[in-house]
């Protein structure tokens, strides 16, 4: 049967297809094997709102709409509320099928901005994706938005990523109500009462604390009193003394605790290691020793193993981390 997302143009060569997705409207399957760190797609947005969402009116998706060519309306007109109904005005067509930026951007200047893309937003929602849309949530590029395999993904396999960068760190009840209970999310994680989802609860929840521990606050940047209960270290986390060796096993352990749930990859390792190496920060030589050999280990385990001899240590540098992590947070520069 005919359905208006086999008019919706792929770019030439594109690795995946359109089609029906049960349970989940439509999807986008791979047809080839796509190797992880692929680019499986990159796009440019069809336009952009150059204004937070709730500073949107009601004329402006219509009043961008208006500006295409009659070839990009007639892309926008393809869309459909999850592949079935025609959506009931184009402000909630946009709703659905777009991406939000934020900080300054090359697609809409300073402040926020939200892009609608039309093959993007066909990918589904997995709470343990195969792929991941990086830009998203952080700042666009002149280029739009790109979509990479995180894991190898098999010809004819569904095309996932997280719809939500919070939800490493939420519980699966969390993370339905976070989805609104729009849809239920069928993947291994939630799976309710498997030794998985029990196994993956506790693990989200830990690194949802040791994230607390590092940044002192959360991911939202809001600061709560129920995740850490011992008010001693949640205290010294939210004054941001957490000392280096802590900060180095506690990041350590998010990265053990991401990779046995199937997250870990390069993305999550770039956020982990790359924005604020902590290895490079030791100043004191024995911790320096303990650090170049915790890096130097080839799994995970090996290299929490090693960073634990860090433990209760201090370092002639926590000062002057502590000093710096407070000078970013008065300029309002956030971790993530
Ligand atoms: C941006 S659209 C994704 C593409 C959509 N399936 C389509 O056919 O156009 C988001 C909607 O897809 C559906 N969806 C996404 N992920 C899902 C999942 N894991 N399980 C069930 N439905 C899902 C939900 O209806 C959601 O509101």
């Amino acid at each position: 049967m005919d359905h208006p997302y086999r008019h919706l143009e792929l770019p030439c060569g594109a690795p995946f297809e359109l089609k029906p997705s049960p349970g989940k409207g439509w999807g986008g399957f791979a047809t080839r094997l796509i190797k992880r760190g692929e680019v499986i797609l990159s796009e440019k947005p069809l336009f952009v709102i150059r204004k937070p969402w709730f500073l949107m009116e009601e004329d402006d998706v219509p009043a961008s709409v208006r500006q295409l060519s009659p070839k990009q309306r007639e892309q926008f007109k393809l869309l459909r509320n999850n592949a079935s109904a025609h959506f009931p005005d184009m402000g909630l067509a946009f709703a659905q099928n777009n991406f939000y930026f934020t900080g300054p951007s090359h697609l809409g200047g300073a402040g926020d901005t939200c892009g609608c893309f039309l093959l993007m937003s066909r990918f589904n929602h997995s709470c343990l994706p195969n792929a991941a849309v990086p830009n998203s949530g952080g700042q666009g590029d002149k280029n739009g938005l790109v979509c990479c395999a995180t894991k190898d993904i098999a010809a004819g396999e569904e095309i996932t990523y997280c719809y939500n960068p919070e939800f490493e760190g939420k519980t699966r009840l969390e993370r339905r109500e976070a989805l609104g209970f729009q849809f239920v999310c069928d993947c291994k994680a939630c799976h309710l009462g498997t030794a998985f989802q029990r196994a993956s609860d506790m693990r989200r929840r830990l690194i949802r604390g040791l994230m607390y521990l590092c940044d002192g606050e959360e991911i939202n940047g809001s600061r709560t009193k129920w995740l850490i209960t011992d008010s001693r270290m949640r205290e010294a986390a939210e004054n941001l003394d957490t000392t280096i060796s802590s900060r180095f096993i506690y990041t350590h352990l998010i990265a053990f605790f991401l990779e046995e749930e199937g997250l870990l990859n390069e993305v999550q390792h770039a956020k982990l290691f790359a924005g604020m190496p902590l290895a490079a920060f030791f100043a004191t030589e024995s911790n320096v020793v303990i650090a170049r050999l915790t890096v130097a280990q080839n799994t995970w385990w090996k290299k929490l193993c090693v960073a634990c001899y860090l433990w209760g240590r201090g370092d002639a540098a926590d000062l002057q981390l502590t000093a710096g992590l407070r000078k970013r947070r008065d300029w309002g520069i956030r971790s993530k």
